[in-house]
């Protein structure tokens, strides 16, 4: 990826189904969960370096003594940081206290952190600010051992304003506008309202006060409060919490827009956003861990009974196809040969681009993650060779020579690593002058492998600004002389802004859109920006199922191709002499690589949630009055 979008969050769930002793006993630990937990976010770390926190619930606890811990850090390696902190602690208690060594019972009521209930998460932040105060898990306290709701997520809501509003409508007085909080007070609030009601029927039927608290916890659905606290969110989401007595529960969007997978057997409940974690760090097989299905909470008892439970009627499925494309490890076994086919199903506009002429070619990719698609790539080049080899031979009959069919079998895709990822210059003076000359060697190039004559094909995983492609990629490219070179994106032009927890929250910064943009000036035009921003604004402040999205008439007008040779315009500089080549994906396509990912609103328009369609009616409007703040 050349452009850096900041985007998701990890989740990372596990509850220890049998006592620790049992865990120390066949494992040799009592902080095997901790352990684990620590591999789960290690194994996520791709999708949040912003922060990292990790709680953690001790079940049946006596009264007066901690049974929640929680620590939290936005070091520069935040997750090591937070595991350093517990491991200096862990160490400590027991260095000062050696009677803990070989006691769980001791180590459990004495040394914070260790639990049957662990939660970690890793931070992009989407909205807020990125201080330690909005890292998750945020907490949720009361002296009501029910009434604590620890919360985690991957989210985005389109409409977290109008859930503050509803709560000020309540009367109630956020300390603070960050979305987790108004999310975890949304469900804190019917938490609240249901231990009440139970508490009140239990002491109707006679119970005792101190009688009642273990039976609040047997009762307590946890379900029925998702639904309440859920009814009117908006966005993509896997909200994870934790319940004081023992609860937990992750629920899935009802489009399934972000991810959730999870595995249970009878030691443990695991779920985190992605599926290799679960199979790498418990050592379970691909068909063992389960997606959770759009609209479905999992719940486990603090007794251990396991639940998949419908929450919200599910929309049509719409998971988020960059997952696949980029955010998600690679390792996945679907994803990896989904990668591989995207960069498959593009060889058939790059063979034309460079007339098949793969002798005088370089195919490459841009380090890190589009190095799967271009595997893809190369098997579809390698395919066209031995077409072409066998067709050479059959002509020749048997007339060829050993040594001329030799030559002929000798010619191989030429591949070539080309783009070197030199991490360390980011962000390291900010003043725009000089930027752009840092921003220029963000990336190096290998010299000495290619000719004059020859085509430079480089595949990227996708394109969304193109600043660094412009100002870096394509020059330093072009220093090594070729006479074309063809950046090929495996995701299709992104045209519209994402507001499900990927940072593209404006239009203007989207090269496809400055491109349309150009197209309509060029074609005497533009006045459709006009007419569009007059539709948005006559949808200010309509109900949200009404809101349509008009931002599609700004590329109407003009095929894929016309957009591509634009950007292809755009990104390359005057300066640049090799002739520049942009070749996208096209929609169709990217649904048949990964046809269980068809959330595609970034491409088409086409939101799967209505809230979507009023944050591109108010991103065109900001852009059209100039104003810089986000649409959600
Ligand atoms: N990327 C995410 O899922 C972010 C979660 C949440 N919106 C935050 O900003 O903290």
């Amino acid at each position: 990826m050349s452009d850096a979008i900041k985007h998701e969050c990890g989740i990372a769930l596990i509850r220890l189904l049998k006592p620790l002793e049992y865990y120390k006993e066949k494992y040799g630990s009592a902080f095997y969960g901790v352990n684990k937990m620590y591999l789960m976010m290690e194994k996520q770390h791709n999708r949040g370096q912003d922060g990292a926190g990790f709680a953690s619930i001790k079940l049946d606890t006596n009264p007066g003594e901690r049974y929640i811990s929680r620590v939290r850090s936005i070091a520069q390696q935040p997750i090591q940081d937070i595991f350093s902190q517990i491991n200096d602690r862990i160490n400590s208690e027991i260095a000062q206290n050696p009677e803990y060594q070989n006691d769980v019972e001791l180590q459990k009521k004495h040394i914070p952190y260790i639990g049957e209930l662990l939660l970690g998460h890793v931070r992009y932040g989407t909205f807020g600010k990125n201080s330690v105060e909005s890292v998750h898990p945020f907490l949720r306290q009361n002296n009501w051992m029910h009434r604590n709701l620890i919360v985690a997520g991957n989210f985005n809501m389109t409409n977290v304003n109008e859930l503050f509003d509803n709560l000020v409508e309540i009367g109630q007085h956020p300390k603070e506008k960050a979305d987790t909080i108004t999310v975890m007070e949304k469900i804190g609030h019917f938490l609240d309202d249901a231990v009440s009601k139970i508490y009140r029927d239990l002491k109707k039927e006679g119970y005792s006060k101190i009688e009642c608290s273990p039976l609040i916890a047997e009762r307590l659905k946890v379900g029925k409060i998702l639904k309440r606290a859920a009814k009117n969110w908006d966005g993509g989401y896997a909200m994870a919490g934790l319940l004081g007595h023992g609860d937990s529960f992750v629920l899935r969007d009802p489009a399934g827009i972000r991810p959730a997978y999870y595995y249970k057997d009878d030691e443990v409940v695991v779920v985190a956003s992605e599926r290799p974690v679960i199979q790498t760090v418990f050592n379970v097989p691909f068909e063992e861990v389960i997606e959770l299905d759009p609209g479905h909470a999992i719940i486990t008892k603090k007794s251990g009974h396991i639940q998949i439970k419908k929450i919200l009627e599910p929309l049509e499925r719409k998971a988020c196809s960059f997952e696949r494309i980029y955010f998600s490890r690679g390792s996945d076994a679907e994803i990896y040969q989904e990668r591989k086919e995207l960069g498959r199903l593009l060889m058939p506009k790059v063979l034309e681009a460079i007339e098949n002429d793969t002798r005088n070619t370089v195919f490459s990719y841009i380090p890190n993650t589009a190095e799967t698609s271009f595997y893809g790539m190369i098997d579809t080049v390698e395919e066209h060779l031995n077409h072409k080899k066998t067709q050479v031979i059959l002509t020749g009959k048997r007339s060829l020579s050993a040594d001329k069919v030799e030559e002929i079998l000798s010619e191989r895709p030429r591949i070539e690593k080309i783009a070197i990822k030199d991490v360390k210059l980011r962000t390291f003076i900010t003043e725009d002058s000089s930027r752009d000359d840092l921003v220029a060697h963000v990336y190096d190039v290998t010299y000495g492998v290619i000719k004059p004559t020859d085509n430079l094909v480089i595949i990227d995983d996708s394109i969304v600004r193109g600043t660094t492609l412009k100002k870096s990629i394509i020059k330093m490219m072009d220093r090594l002389g070729p006479k074309k070179i063809i950046v090929v994106s495996s995701a299709p032009q992104i045209r519209y802004p994402d507001c499900y927890g990927i940072d593209m929250a404006n239009l203007e910064s989207l090269v496809a859109f400055r491109a349309a943009l150009e197209l309509l000036k060029e074609n005497n035009q533009y006045n459709i920006v006009d007419e569009v921003y007059n539709k948005c604004i006559n949808q200010v402040g309509i109900n949200d199922n009404n809101v349509k999205n008009y931002v599609k008439e700004i590329y109407n007008n003009f095929t894929d191709e016309q957009i591509s040779d634009k950007i292809s315009e755009l990104l390359s500089e005057d300066s640049v002499k090799a002739e520049v080549k942009i070749i996208f994906q096209p929609v169709a396509n990217l649904h048949k690589a990964c046809p269980k990912n068809l959330g595609d609103w970034y491409f088409t328009g086409d939101y799967p949630t209505p809230g979507g369609n009023r944050v591109v009616n108010k991103a065109f409007i900001n852009f059209y009055e100039g104003n810089k703040e986000r649409a959600y």
